[in-house]
C-alpha cells in the first residue's frame, strides 16, 4: 500500500498536528525533524511521498527535495512554505517539486494533495512492478526453480490460485516446498503488498493466531504443518477465518489431513473450510530431472552470496545426485549445494561408489524411478518405457531394492 507520508519540520507543533491528520485520514506518517533524520527513509522503494518545510536548521528543504531527486526522480516532494513565501515556492517548483501547500493550511487542502501525490506514486510503483515482473518472469517462475513438467504443473497451480481469494490446501512431504509455494501464492495474489504471515502450527495458541491475524490483515496467514495444530487453535481459527474474510489462509500438511479428520485428530469443519484450492508438491525423487537443476541453482546462489568462485560441476556429481533418495526434498539439495559451494561436500570414495560401475548403477537406479514415477507406479508400462524385457526390469528393481507400489499415483 502507497500510505507512508515522510513529513519533516523542525517545528514540532505543526509535525504533530499535521502528522495526526495524516494518521486520521488513515495514512501512515513517517515524522523527521531534520534533512538528516529523513534523508535514510527516501529509497526506490519508499511506498509513499515526502512533504518537507522548506527553512529547516542545517541542510533545508530545498536540498532534502535535491537529494530526494537524485535518489529517485519519480518521488514525489511537496515543500511547505511560510505565509506569502513566493518565491520559495517558485524555487520548489522549478527544482523538481510535486507540488506546495502555504502554512498553516486546513486539512482537507492539506489532505487533497497528499492523496494526489500518492496516487501517482503509487502508479509509478505499479508500473515499476509490472515492468519488472516482465522482465524477470513472475514469482512462480522466478522462485519455484525445475524443469520437469511436474514443475510447470506446480506453478500453474500457484498462478491458479493466486487468481483467487480463497483458502488453500498445501500438501507435500517435509522440505518439498510447501512455504515456498505458499509465499508465491501470495506474490502473485492481488494482496501481494499485504503482509505475508507465517506461523508454525505445533505451536500456536488461540492468541498467537489472533495476532497473526491482525497483523496480516488484508494479506496471508500460511501456517506449516496445519495437522499439528492443537485443537483449541483449530477452534479458534474456525471463528478467526469467518471474522477475517480479507484474509487468506494458505495451510501446508505433510500428513493426509483428510485422514487425520476421518480419525477424528482433526477438527472436520476446519478441514473443509481449507480444503478448497489443492495444491500438491511432489517429492523431489517423482521429478529427477529438478535435481540438478535445482543443484546448480542453489551452488550458484551459494557462491553469490559468499563470494565464492563457482565450482565446477561435474558429470559424476550429477550422477551422485541422481542416485540418492532425497528423502529431505529440496531443503536437503539445498543444504547439499551449499556445502559443495564451500567445498564441504562429503565424499563417497571410501563407499567404493565413485567407479565407472558404481556412478552407472546410480543412473540405472535413478532412471528406474524416473520411469515408475512417470507411469504411476505402473511396471509394464515402466518396463516398456525403457525398452526392458519385464523379467529384467523387475531383476533390476529387486537389485535395488525399489518397489513399484511406491511409485503409484
Ligand atoms: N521449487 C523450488 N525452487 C527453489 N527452491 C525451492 C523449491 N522448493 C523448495 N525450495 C527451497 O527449499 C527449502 C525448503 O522449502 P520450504 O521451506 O518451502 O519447505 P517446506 O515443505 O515448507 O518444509 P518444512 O515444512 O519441512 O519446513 C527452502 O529454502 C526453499 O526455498
Amino acid at each position: 500500500m502507497t500510505d507512508r507520508v515522510l513529513l519533516v519540520d523542525d517545528d514540532r507543533a505543526v509535525r504533530e498536528a499535521l502528522g495526526q491528520t495524516l494518521e486520521l485520514a488513515g495514512l501512515r506518517p513517517i515524522l523527521a525533524s531534520s534533512y538528516i533524520e529523513a534523508k535514510d527513509h527516501i529509497s526506490t522503494q519508499f511506498q509513499g511521498i515526502v512533504v518537507s518545510d522548506i527553512r529547516m536548521p542545517g541542510k533545508d528543504g530545498f536540498a532534502l527535495l535535491d537529494h530526494a531527486r537524485k535518489v529517485d526522480a519519480d518521488l514525489p516532494v511537496i515543500l511547505l512554505t511560510g505565509e506569502g513565501d513566493v518565491p520559495m515556492a517558485v524555487k520548489g517548483m522549478t527544482g523538481g517539486a510535486f507540488d506546495f501547500i502555504e502554512k498553516p493550511c486546513s486539512p482537507s487542502d492539506f489532505l487533497a494533495v497528499v492523496g494526489k501525490a500518492l496516487k501517482t506514486r503509487a502508479l509509478v510503483l505499479e508500473n515499476r512492478a509490472l515492468k519488472r515482473e516482465i522482465r524477470q518472469g513472475d514469482a512462480a517462475a522466478r522462485m519455484l526453480v525445475g524443469t520437469s513438467a511436474l514443475s510447470e504443473q506446480m506453478r500453474e497451480a500457484a498462478r491458479a490460485a493466486a487468481r483467487t481469494s480463497a483458502e488453500v490446501l498445501i500438501s507435500g512431504p517435509p522440505g518439498a516446498g510447501t512455504a515456498k509455494m505458499a509465499e508465491v501464492i501470495h506474490l502473485l495474489s492481488a494482496a501481494a503488498m499485504r503482509p505475508f504471515q507465517k506461523i508454525s502450527a505445533a505451536s500456536a495458541a488461540p492468541d498467537t493466531l489472533a495476532v497473526a491475524f491482525e497483523r496480516a490483515e488484508g494479506g496471508s496467514i500460511f501456517l506449516d504443518e496445519v495437522a499439528v495444530l492443537p485443537p483449541a487453535a483449530q477452534f479458534a481459527l474456525l471463528d478467526l477465518i469467518d471474522a477475517h474474510p480479507g484474509t487468506r489462509v494458505i495451510a501446508g500438511t505433510y500428513r493426509d489431513l483428510a485422514g487425520e479428520a476421518a480419525a477424528g485428530r482433526f477438527n472436520p469443519d476446519l478441514f473443509y473450510k481449507l480444503d478448497v484450492i489443492r495444491v500438491r508438491i511432489p517429492a523431489l525423487k517423482e521429478r529427477p530431472e529438478d535435481i540438478p537443476v535445482l543443484f546448480r541453482h542453489y551452488v550458484a546462489l551459494a557462491c553469490e552470496q559468499s563470494d565464492l568462485p563457482m565450482p565446477a560441476i561435474t558429470p559424476e556429481t550429477i550422477a551422485g545426485l541422481m542416485a540418492e533418495d532425497w528423502t529431505g526434498n529440496a531443503r536437503a539439495l539445498m543444504n547439499a549445494a551449499m556445502r559443495f559451494a564451500m567445498g564441504l561436500s562429503e565424499s563417497h570414495e571410501d563407499e567404493g561408489e565413485t567407479g565407472l560401475a558404481g556412478q552407472m548403477a546410480r543412473v540405472e537406479r535413478s532412471l528406474l524411478i524416473e520411469a515408475l514415477t512417470r507411469h504411476g507406479g505402473n511396471a509394464t508400462e515402466a518396463a516398456a518405457a525403457l525398452r526392458l524385457p519385464r523379467k529384467t526390469f523387475y531383476d533390476k528393481l529387486t537389485r535395488h531394492g525399489i518397489r513399484p507400489e511406491d511409485y503409484r499415483s
